[in-house]
């Protein structure tokens, strides 16, 4: 049995010869993903394959949601193809598959979710909920299921963002539906207290909201459920790491130095209940004047990326102060949503692009990493 056969069944070896096979796992079998440092044959990305009357058709199986890099990918394996003799034909079948990756191994999955990715900052206001919501809309938008989850109790953003209107609904009276718009599921205390009704609750008591939001929401078939925590390094966050099988969180600062320190802070507390720190996105990085073009960082210069390399995090990517950005979130229509193809809206697709690819990277078990947590409630 030739090693075709091996990694991609028997039908290739059926239909395939023997020098075809050999060339198809030099030349088509060892290209890389594009931000990924793996082989195809590595990823067992090939399935499905075919070879008949010179047609030779595949399912390539990507294990990130990064549709606009199918192209790319798909040219690198037409040159490839081209080195076997009688292909005349070439058909591949992309599709996104995103596995469910380790997470606290104390703390059992939630049903309807494979992973959670938290997006938290130390100081309020640098923009997370914005860069969440985004950062959901743009790992949809490249091909994954996405809910996003609120998790700020005492001031959510949320239903404005997403402009969720209505309250959810219950089939069972003891769970709600999630609430939906622009294709991603969503839930928010924001859907179920009146607006202008402010939340005087003790932390006890914002948990346990936190965790019933979480777990009484019927999630469907989530690849990622992102949760926009509120700033700080208090309750909610350790709840979750207690509580709620998280996959890794993004840090989300402004080059300045007051958030820096805080997201320094953010990146301890992550470090301390074990769960992976998977990158860093600047936000408010430069400003461009829309009058002039003139681009101007007002924040400090490149502080988020020193942050980044003093704690060996990736950085995911950089958003410029841009009025279109507050704009299109303040009208409930975020700038991935509002025109995938904007400058703007690119840079959010490549921070997913790259989160997915992170964690693809990094697909083997965590649970080594993960003791068990032991958080002392004060
Ligand atoms: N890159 C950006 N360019 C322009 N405006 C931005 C940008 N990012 C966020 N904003 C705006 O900054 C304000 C604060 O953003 P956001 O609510 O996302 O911050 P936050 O960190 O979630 O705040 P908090 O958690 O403290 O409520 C909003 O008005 C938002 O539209």
């Amino acid at each position: 049995m030739g090693l075709i056969s091996k990694l991609f069944g028997s039908d290739a070896a059926k239909t395939l010869n023997e020098t075809q096979q050999t060339l198809f796992e030099q030349h088509v079998g060892q290209l890389l993903f594009p931000l990924f440092e793996q082989t195809l044959i590595k990823t067992k990305a090939i399935e499905n394959i075919h070879f008949e009357k010179g047609r030779l058709s595949f399912d390539l199986i990507w294990p990130f949601a990064a549709k606009q890099l199918h192209a790319q990918l798909n040219q690198a394996i037409e040159q490839a193809v081209a080195k076997i003799p009688e292909v005349t034909q070439l058909s591949i079948q992309p599709i996104t598959r995103i596995q469910a990756y380790q997470t606290q191994p104390s703390v059992a999955a939630l049903p309807g979710i494979k992973n959670i990715i938290a997006v938290a900052s130390g100081k309020g206001g640098v923009g997370k909920s914005t860069t969440s919501v985004n950062l959901a809309l743009a790992l949809q938008n490249q091909g994954a299921s996405v809910g996003i989850l609120d998790a700020d109790i005492y001031g959510p953003s949320i239903p404005t963002l997403l402009k969720l209107s209505g309250k959810p609904q219950t089939t069972d009276g003891k769970s709600m539906e999630p609430m939906e718009s622009y294709g991603l599921q969503a839930m928010s205390i924001g859907c179920l207290i009146e607006e202008d009704t402010p939340m005087i609750w003790r932390g006890p008591i914002v948990t346990q909201t936190l965790t019933q939001l979480l777990k009484e929401t019927r999630w469907q078939a989530l690849d990622f459920l992102i949760i926009d925590l509120p700033p700080g390094t208090g309750d909610v966050q350790l709840t979750l790491a207690q509580q709620i099988p998280v996959t890794g969180a993004v840090i989300v600062t402004t080059p300045q130095d007051l958030a820096l320190i805080d997201a320094k802070k953010a990146i301890k507390m992550f470090e301390k209940v074990n769960i992976p720190v998977l990158g860093l996105v600047e936000n408010m990085s430069t400003h461009i004047c829309s009058q002039c073009g003139h681009e101007e960082a007002i924040f400090g210069d490149a502080g988020g990326l020193k942050l980044a390399q003093d704690y060996n995090i990736d950085v995911l990517g950089q958003l410029p102060l841009n009025i279109d950005i507050r704009l299109q979130a303040d009208a409930g229509c975020p700038t991935v949503a509002h025109d995938p193809t904007s400058e703007l809206a690119q840079r959010y697709i490549t921070i997913a692009h790259k989160l997915g690819a992170q964690l693809a990277q990094q697909r083997k078990n965590y649970s080594h990493a993960f003791p068990n947590i032991v958080v002392q409630n004060s």
